[in-house]
């Protein structure tokens, strides 16, 4: 059997109150995620999602468990405060503000990003916007100038171009328009894997996740109350909390019925 690349172990992670007391975010949690595959992790907002991304990136505290990645351990603020860039994790955020400098071009950020990536790569800048569906040649202008959707994909681009083992989307899609949220969970998971990484896809929405991932994870209260393949959990939900959640989904059309990725 393959070694996972990464390997959550009953990570437990929990916050401090302001007013005294704490909050378990993250209760005895395991989490495998193998080379090369696709793995979403579903549930509400607040039941622990983003907290368990922080914690794989080395960015919380880590009250039990433990986590390894590529063989090594995870500790907080990093391996030796190794960013999580250095360790070969990357994460595009709800917000893509949040993963691209508004004052640079995005030609000049998906150039460090290559300029950070361990392997020597043939890919140039114009490449990368090419694979996300973008013109070649707007790797001059700012962030600004583009659409939300845009600017996720400059985001992704950006990620990819570092060379990381694992890409993480925390919610990567919830501030897109909905009739593009699918394509661009797609283009995700496409250049996931034709890059090598694996993809952890951390989103509310069910039945988005089910369309990209291999596995399902889905957390309700800190804890994974279901896992499995995600035709299994979408066809045959075991957990009256699973099923909840596929209650609340509208009919979903067709991946082919979207539009094209202009916007
Ligand atoms: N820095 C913090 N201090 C205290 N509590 C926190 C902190 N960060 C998150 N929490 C709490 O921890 C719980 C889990 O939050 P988390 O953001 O991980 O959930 P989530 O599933 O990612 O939700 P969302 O999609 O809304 O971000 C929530 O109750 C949240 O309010």
């Amino acid at each position: 059997m393959t070694e996972p690349l990464l390997k959550v172990d009953a990570l437990t992670v929990r916050y401090r109150l302001p007013g005294g007391g704490t909050l378990t975010a993250v209760n005895e949690v395991s989490l495998d995620i193998a080379p090369g595959s696709v793995v979403g992790l579903v549930g509400e907002s607040g039941c622990g999602k983003s907290t368990m991304a922080r914690a794989v990136c080395g960015l919380e505290p880590i009250a039990g468990g433990r986590i390894e990645f590529m063989g090594a351990e995870v500790k907080k603020l990093g391996m030796g405060r190794r960013p999580a860039e250095l360790m070969g994790i990357q994460m595009v955020f709800q917000n893509p503000y949040a993963s691209l400098n508004p004052r640079r071009t995005v030609g000049s950020q998906i150039e460090d990003g290559l300029r950070a990536n361990p392997e020597t790569v043939s890919w140039s800048v114009a490449d990368l916007l090419r694979e996300v569906e973008l013109p070649a040649d707007v790797g001059g202008r700012f962030p600004h100038q583009f659409s939300g959707g845009q600017r996720q994909r400059i985001a992704i681009a950006r990620a990819i171009a570092s060379g990381p083992r694992l890409l993480i989307g925390d919610e990567p899609i919830a501030s897109l328009d909905a009739s593009l949220q699918a394509r661009v969970a797609v283009l995700m998971r496409k250049l996931a894997l034709d890059s090598g990484a694996s993809l952890l896809f951390i989103s509310h929405d069910l039945a988005v996740v089910r369309t990209i991932a291999d596995e399902v994870a889905v957390m309700n209260r800190g804890v994974i109350v279901e896992r499995g393949t995600a035709e299994r959990v979408w066809n045959d939900p075991q957990e009256p909390y699973t099923q909840r959640l596929l209650a609340a989904i509208p009919a979903v059309d067709g991946l082919g019925t979207l539009p094209g990725l202009d916007a």
